[in-house]
């Protein structure tokens, strides 16, 4: 049963809150307020880090916001609901998701994408829709949410339309990795790029979210996988995940798409960036086989940066695009990745390397800023 933290004349919670761009996060007992209109409050049983974390807690992210509490990849129990709500209830597992839902909007109706524009104006700048504050605070101090989940934190409050309820008898330790990465990955792969059997992939960045797309690519039939790192200890377990053979740029002198042009024979039919490198992107781009070949942008590059190519890589039939969540629609689709992971035909439990205590959950992002782990896992 859980204790209703309204009925607690002065509730606080800990959380692990950014202060500063690049500086640890400082776990502070922080107040939560209770749920306006339209939200609901999330009690954040297990969180992992992404590489978007560090991205913004490294400052380059423009729409980073300080002080805040940063995590998006989480799953949880509600522990209660503003007024309004319907859908969802005190005691319902759920996974919150960075996008919204809403199944009213321009975009959600449009059938074309998942990038729901409900609450997007607040969740960019930090604060709920309803009333443009936060939930959070430390003695009276605002701290900002962040992507509208904010999950390093034992309780955090977000919109209803951005909540997945999922089955309860999921492992909450391993499904709070389909609130980002991994969907991401899949979702690259089937959603986006639309890989078909015989296909030759290249998958530049193997995190997790690259080696999702490995795991996807395998799933589609794709024939040759390579896998693109700079750091060579990726391999052995991306081997595990799909990939085929690997390149290192570090051990080319040439430009990497000369290296994977001439390795495939003119180039190949689907390229992945999943790093967040403009250079890169356009190397993947620059490996695609002229007429058909398709590269995807997974990866988000820090503020001021642009992508370029010579416009004839598009006039000669390459096709640039990108994704975001992998094209999945948060509430419809994350509870059905859920299932899937119980029916065993998605894997989770392998990209989780780390487990850690919230108190040492900078000890986390050290280990993924140095490429020495791909999902850690907290539990609050
Ligand atoms: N579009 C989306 O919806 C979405 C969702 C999740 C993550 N992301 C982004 O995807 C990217 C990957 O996230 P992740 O959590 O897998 O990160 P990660 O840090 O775990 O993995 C990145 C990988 O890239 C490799 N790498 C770095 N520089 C390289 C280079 N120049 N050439 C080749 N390999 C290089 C690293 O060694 C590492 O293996 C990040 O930019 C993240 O912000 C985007
Ligand atoms: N604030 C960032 C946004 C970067 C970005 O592209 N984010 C991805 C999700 S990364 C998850 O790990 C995304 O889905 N974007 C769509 C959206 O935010 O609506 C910046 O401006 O650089
Ligand atoms: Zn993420
Ligand atoms: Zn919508």
């Amino acid at each position: 049963m859980l204790a209703c933290i309204l009925c607690e004349p002065h509730p606080d919670y800990p959380a692990a809150v950014a202060y500063e761009p690049s500086k640890p996060l400082q776990i502070e007992n922080i107040q939560v307020a209770p749920p306006n209109s339209g939200e609901v409050r999330v009690k954040i049983v297990n969180t992992a880090l992404c590489h978007t974390d560090f991205y913004t807690l490294s400052g380059k992210d423009p729409e980073g916001l300080f002080p805040c509490i940063l995590g998006h990849e989480a799953a949880g129990i509600i522990e209660s609901v503003g007024d309004g709500v319907t859908e969802l209830k005190p005691g319902d597992h759920v996974i919150p998701c960075y996008q919204a839902e809403c199944r009213e909007c321009r975009a959600c109706t449009s059938g074309k994408t998942n990038l729901c524009g409900k609450v997007r104006s607040a969740t960019g700048v930090g604060v709920m829709l309803s009333d443009k504050t936060s939930r959070f605070s430390l003695n009276g101090a605002p701290i900002y949410h962040f992507m509208g989940t904010s999950t390093f934190s034992e309780y955090t409050v977000v919109h209803d339309v951005s909540v997945a309820k999922i089955n309860p008898a999921a492992p909450l330790d391993k499904v709070c990795l389909l609130g980002c990465g991994i969907p991401t990955g899949l979702g690259a792969v089937f959603n986006a790029a639309k890989v078909e059997a015989g296909s030759t992939v290249a998958v530049f960045g193997l995190g997790t979210v690259g080696l999702a797309v490995c795991e996807g690519a395998k799933k589609a039939g794709a024939t040759r996988i390579i896998g693109i790192d700079t750091n060579a200890s990726k391999y052995e377990v991306a081997t595990t995940f799909g990939a085929t053979e690997f390149v290192n740029p570090k051990d080319h002198a040439k430009p990497i798409q000369e290296v994977l042009v001439d390795l495939t024979d003119g180039g190949v039919d689907y390229s992945f960036e999943c790093i967040g490198n403009v250079a890169v992107m356009r190397a993947a781009l620059e490996s695609c086989i002229k007429g058909w070949g398709t590269s995807v942008i997974v990866g988000v590059a820090a503020s001021g940066q642009e992508i370029s190519t010579r416009p004839f890589q598009l006039v000669t039939g390459r096709v640039w695009k990108g994704t975001a969540f992998g094209g999945y629609k948060s509430r419809t689709d994350v509870p059905k990745l859920v299932d899937a992971y119980m029916n065993k035909e998605i894997k989770l439990d392998e990209y989780v390397t780390h487990n850690f205590k919230l108190d040492d959950i900078n000890h986390a992002f050290d280990l993924l800023e140095a490429g020495k782990c791909l999902r850690a896992v907290i539990h609050m």
